[in-house]
């Protein structure tokens, strides 16, 4: 049973809901996108969307968004339901899709104000919430600017800002901080914290950057359509995170033998050789009779990731896509 936080205990998310989704379905010919996925997200929440590649979280923040139907369930955003009054929905919700949709022809100001105009704001408000936004993501310098002249962490932060120009009290980001350097990335989140603090935002991220869910409130651990484990991060941890110990042979053959010696072990990317739970004795055990097989050896302690690989026996980073391959 994914896991709603006990009860007895004050925890994020038991705030009265903003977000609820029960039982929702969503098919894309014969895969099973959603099978069943239900949680709620609190008022003022910081929650976490955490799965590889193709786990369902692009399919659920688009239903969230009324961009999608879903096949069965119900999911409703500020008591709005998605489906049945999906304009009212979308009037609470700000939302960063994946992929750009600023119009590169026009000036950081002028995409502001049509996203204004779209949401019918009259012009006074659109001008103090355009200065508002621009200050919050540190752009009150480029307001003239043509987009397309923007750095990717720019026109990111730009998306930002458009998706709290209205009232939205619900802010849905789907991997924000994606193809951004580790420095962009910061200042993203700290605009997000930023942003709910000031606004007492709901906000919703979609990552599969183990490290940035951290700071969440609840981290909603989703993987081939399904709520593997919902809760905050410690209490994660406590739950199912468990000692991981990675072993690199030094070749084939040596993998074969320590395979063999190690039937509980795990398949990992790049020949890694895992044991999900081992006992530091056997760390020990292993250098000792199989010392020469080894190249390399770690024993990585109860992580997000190693939550995720418990729940899942895979981790995170196997289920990225490929770098890109090098011409010759
Ligand atoms: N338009 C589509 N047509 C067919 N299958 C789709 C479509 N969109 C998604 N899928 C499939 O549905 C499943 C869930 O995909 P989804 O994009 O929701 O995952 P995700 O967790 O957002 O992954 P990513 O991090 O790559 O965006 C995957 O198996 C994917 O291949």
């Amino acid at each position: 049973m994914p896991n709603e936080p006990s009860a007895g205990t004050a925890r994020p998310g038991d705030g009265a809901p903003v977000v609820r989704v029960e039982g929702v379905v969503r098919r894309y010919g014969r895969t099973l996108a959603l099978d069943g996925v239900s949680l709620t997200i609190g008022a003022g929440e910081m929650f976490a969307l955490l799965g590889p590649n193709g786990a369902g979280k692009t399919t659920l923040i688009s239903i969230l968004c009324t961009l999608l139907a879903p096949d069965g369930g119900t999911a409703t955003i500020c008591g709005h339901d998605v489906t049945r009054s999906p304009r009212k929905a979308r009037e609470t919700l700000g939302v960063v899709f994946q992929e750009p949709s600023l119009d590169g022809k026009l000036t950081v100001e002028e995409n502001l104000d049509f996203h204004g105009r779209m949401y019918r704001m009259p012009r006074a408000q659109r001008r103090a919430r355009i200065a508002e936004m621009l200050e919050l993501v540190e752009l009150s310098d480029m307001r003239g600017r043509i987009v397309r002249s923007l750095s990717p962490g720019m026109k990111r932060r730009l998306e930002i800002a458009r998706a709290l120009i209205h009232d939205s009290r619900v802010l849905i980001l789907d991997e924000p901080t994606v193809g951004l350097d580790p420095q962009s990335r910061d200042r993203i989140w700290a605009y997000l914290a930023e942003a709910r603090i000031r606004r007492g935002m709901t906000i919703i991220v979609t990552t599969h950057y183990i490290e940035e869910v951290e700071g969440c409130d609840r981290i909603c651990i989703i993987d081939r359509g399904k709520v593997l484990a919902l809760d905050t991060p410690d209490a994660l941890r406590a739950a199912h995170g468990r000692e991981v110990l990675r072993v690199h042979a030094t070749d084939a053959a040596a993998a074969a033998r320590l395979r063999a010696v190690l039937p509980q072990a795990i398949e990992g990317a790049a020949g890694e050789i895992r044991v999900v739970g081992a006992e530091r004795s056997l760390m020990m055990r292993l250098l000792d009779a199989h010392g020469a097989d080894i190249r390399d050896l770690s024993v990585e302690r109860p992580t997000l990731n190693s939550v995720f690989l418990s729940l899942t026996g895979r981790d995170l980073r196997d289920g990225q896509k490929p770098a890109p391959r090098r011409a010759a």
